[in-house]
């Protein structure tokens, strides 16, 4: 086993996959990004889940969100779906592990707010349970996902945005989504800003 070659291989793959998905996806992620700055600056709020790396990535967010990114500026309202276990752990074990989210985002959820849905596959049960909460509370969706977009894919509604990276491997899309994640912080920021 050639560890360097495949080493090599793994960072080049990432690096033609984060290309790729700059030319398809630029536009789409500034949208996205100027329709959660519309959501927070009308005191809305951004809800985030995923599971596995996905969870990762939704506290990742939320918590740049909420702390700070790269430039100081007042903090802004995130939560991520992830982290509290008993919130998880209950509602898993008196319901079931697909309700996890969407339980919470009934609670949590208003009008105008916005839920950030990750998954690689698009097809993660309790991440499409949450998207069908979010609309019943007409919150428009931002969908980071990968392959062909999945079960996800059908069920957004024209004013969600679906960010989907063109790659089949879970790893290198998840790649994608985290740097994703950072345009849209540094997005935000420059936004809330006036930065030019
Ligand atoms: O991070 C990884 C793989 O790189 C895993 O933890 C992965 O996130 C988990 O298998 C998830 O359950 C996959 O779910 P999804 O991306 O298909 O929604
Ligand atoms: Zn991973």
């Amino acid at each position: 086993m050639d560890l360097i070659k495949r080493i090599n291989a793994h960072f080049s793959d990432s690096a033609q996959l984060k290309l790729k998905a700059a030319r398809e996806l630029a536009a789409p992620i500034a949208a996205a990004a100027e329709r959660m700055v519309q959501c927070l600056i009308k005191d809305g709020k951004i809800l985030a889940c995923g599971n596995g790396g996905s969870a990762a990535d939704a506290q990742h967010f939320s918590a740049e969100l909420l702390n700070r990114f790269e430039m100081e500026r007042p903090a802004l309202a995130a939560i991520a779906l992830t982290t509290d276990s008993s919130t998880l752990t209950s509602i898993a074990n008196d319901y079931t592990f697909v309700e996890v989210f969407s339980k919470q985002v009934r609670a949590l959820g208003r009008p105008g707010d916005m839920l950030l849905a990750i998954s690689t596959s698009g097809n993660s049960p309790n991440v499409i349970e949450a998207i069908k909460a979010a609309h019943e509370r007409d919150m428009d969706v931002v969908a980071l996902t990968g392959r062909s977009g999945g079960k996800m894919a059908e069920l957004l509604r024209p004013s969600d945005i679906h960010l989907c990276v063109p790659a089949q491997s879970t790893a290198r899309i998840q790649e994608v989504h985290i740097l994703t994640l950072h345009c849209l912080c540094d997005a935000i920021d420059c936004l809330l800003l006036g930065v030019e």
